[in-house]
């Protein structure tokens, strides 16, 4: 299996020399490659995981099929990959949940997470992918919906780095700034970001390193631009004319 091999292959890789308080969306590239060591590790990575095929012990090294769902907050990105999900058998991974799940879970990077975030701030890519990359291995799924990644161009060369492969396609819910503040005011779970403060942050932080993410996969066709007003089940038909033309 493709992620076998993966996950063993990472996890004899050095841990990442630059401490997770220093790496941000706002560094600059040049530190986005913590070792040489891994690099090598990235290519072999890379045999495993870019095409389908026999991995040489009998087994299946497909890779899954994966589509990344961007748009900014409150644009009903989780609201919709519960449907996709639902009516399309894909596993759907938010970034944010697991973030916030390891916050749950009392570790000290939970303690640093937690202080991202109240502030509207982006993760550092390292854990942020991580955390993805474990999710996957774990769910085994042969098609997969990250939600709320990437968040920025670090985020974006860290998954292609560490996990070794792009996505297939990517949905982006384009929904107007008052309405998005309407609905994540209006949410009610509790959420730590969920207060006019952090929203107008996470806003900005949007426009300035989400959309130049959108903007690159737009330059290499895997774009679909959804409109995100209406109902959420006017929008859901929209996808839903996306995904059924899909093969996967
Ligand atoms: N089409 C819609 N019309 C009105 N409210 C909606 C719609 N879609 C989702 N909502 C509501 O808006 C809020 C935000 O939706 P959701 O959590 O899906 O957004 P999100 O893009 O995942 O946000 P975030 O980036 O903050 O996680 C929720 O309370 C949800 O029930
Ligand atoms: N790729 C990501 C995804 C999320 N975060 C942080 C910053 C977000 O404001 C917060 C909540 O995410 P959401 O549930 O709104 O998708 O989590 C990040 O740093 N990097
Ligand atoms: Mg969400």
């Amino acid at each position: 299996m493709w992620r076998r091999r993966l996950g063993a292959l990472l996890l004899r890789s050095p841990p990442s020399s630059s401490s997770p308080a220093a790496s941000s969306c706002q560094r600059s590239r040049h530190h986005l490659l913590p070792t040489e060591e891994p690099l090598a590790l990235n290519r072999l990575a890379r045999l495993f995981t870019s095409q389908a095929g026999s991995d040489g012990d009998g087994g299946h090294s497909q890779k899954p099929f994966i589509a990344f769902v961007l748009g900014g907050p409150g644009s009903g990105k989780g609201t919709q990959c519960t449907k996709i999900a639902s009516d399309f058998g894909f596993v759907h991974l938010s970034a944010g949940d697991l973030l916030r799940h390891e916050i749950a879970s009392g570790s000290e990077k939970g303690e640093l997470i937690l202080d991202i975030i109240k502030q509207g701030r982006i993760v550092p890519s390292e854990i942020t992918v991580e955390l993805i990359r474990k999710a996957m291995e774990m769910s085994n799924a042969n098609k997969v919906l990250i939600d709320g990644f990437p968040r920025c161009e670090e985020n974006r060369v860290a998954f292609e780095r560490i996990v070794g492969t792009e996505p297939d396609i990517v949905i982006f819910f384009d929904c107007p700034e008052d309405e998005m503040v309407k609905r994540l005011l209006g949410r009610n779970q509790g959420r730590v970001d969920d207060n006019i403060e952090t929203i107008k942050k996470r806003l900005k932080v949007f426009e300035s390193l989400n959309i130049p993410v959108v903007d690159y996969y737009s330059s290499r066709g895997k774009v679909h631009k959804i409109n995100a007003t209406g109902t959420a089940d006017e929008i859901f038909e929209a996808v839903r004319r996306i995904f059924s033309s899909l093969r996967f």
